[in-house]
């Protein structure tokens, strides 16, 4: 039998541990308070960020939403984070990735306060997940840990086969899984578009991990029988739904789910751990910040 994961519901498991969290803050006066800033036209960045927005309502973070043009000249985004680095109401900062072409991503990813930076993509941030003393795990690659450990997966020892290299999920999913410590200690092979002969790495994992950003890149041929499959991936392609769009992930689901032990869906998988993941390094972030204690799930 195959176990299909419910992210939401791991994610919800994780959300109600928060709210404690965000409780014991707020009675000692701090409110977290998580900024978005979104510049960018794009319909699933604005309905990502949307979700966010509830995500925080929902479990009691204070969330400020920022609107920049996307025409507008990029220094009114580097003077937002500036703004937000120095407001002491605002514990985190993300910035919508992807910005407008004539936005240096790179500055934008340097200029947030590395303490306030709840993505972890700021190179101090990225260096300290390497170096074992990380501060904030990616939300996304910590949202695949924590979905392992909910489905008692546990990735020590095993053969793990990651498809894709992004800053976002391949490379710091690959340093978490190979860290010495619970959660990690796994055998690690980051698989990419210049992988020759990608079905045959994918056949020797316990754990394949899709995150390449190609629709139904992995199929059942691909796996080995029982293996896990979590599938990152959150292409919008083209349809007659309301939105004009529709989600597909990077595995495809049918073949897959014959070959596979456990697998995660697309849509409700990986995408609802992402966003509990950005709620929990806010917490963490008002905590450092404030000196609240707080014990985070
Ligand atoms: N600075 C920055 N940080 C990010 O973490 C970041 C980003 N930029 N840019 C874009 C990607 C993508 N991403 C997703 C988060 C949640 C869902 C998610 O919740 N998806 C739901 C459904 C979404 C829907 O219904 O459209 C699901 O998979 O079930 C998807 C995608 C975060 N990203």
């Amino acid at each position: 039998m195959t176990t299909v994961l419910d992210g939401d519901a791991v994610a919800s498991d994780i959300r109600d541990s928060l709210t404690d969290n965000i409780d014991t803050l707020t009675t000692a006066g701090v409110t977290p308070g998580l900024a978005t800033v979104l510049m960018s036209t794009d319909p699933s960045s604005e309905t990502y960020v949307s979700m966010k927005q509830r995500d925080c309502e929902e479990v009691g973070i204070n969330g400020i939403h920022v609107e920049i043009d996307a025409d507008a000249p990029a220094t009114e985004l580097y003077e937002t984070i500036e703004d937000l680095n120095d407001d002491p109401a605002v514990h985190g900062i993300l910035v919508q990735l992807p910005v407008p072409e004539h936005v240096d991503e790179r500055r934008v990813v340097r200029s947030i306060d590395p303490e306030k930076d709840v993505d972890g993509f700021h190179p101090e941030n990225v260096g300290r997940l390497v170096g074992g003393e990380s501060r904030f795990k990616p939300c996304t690659p910590h949202g695949v840990q924590k979905l392992l450990d909910a489905a008692g997966v546990d990735p020590d020892g095993k053969e793990v086969v990651i498809v894709g290299r992004s800053e976002i999920v391949g490379k710091p999913l690959a340093n978490l899984l190979i860290q010495k410590a619970p959660g990690g200690n796994a055998t690690v092979t980051v698989c990419h578009s210049h992988t020759e002969d990608l079905a045959a790495k994918t056949r020797t994992a316990d754990i394949v991990v899709a995150a390449a950003g190609v629709p139904e890149l992995i199929d059942g041929t691909m796996l080995r029988e029982g293996a896990t499959v979590i599938d990152v991936g959150v292409n919008s392609v083209d349809a007659e739904t309301e939105k004009g769009y529709e989600l597909v992930g990077d595995v495809d689901f049918e073949s897959a789910k014959e070959k596979a032990g456990v697998i995660t869906p697309v849509p409700g998988g990986v995408g609802p751990m992402t966003r509990a993941m950005l709620l929990y390094n806010t917490v963490k972030a008002a905590s450092a910040q404030t000196g609240v204690d707080v014990e985070l799930p």
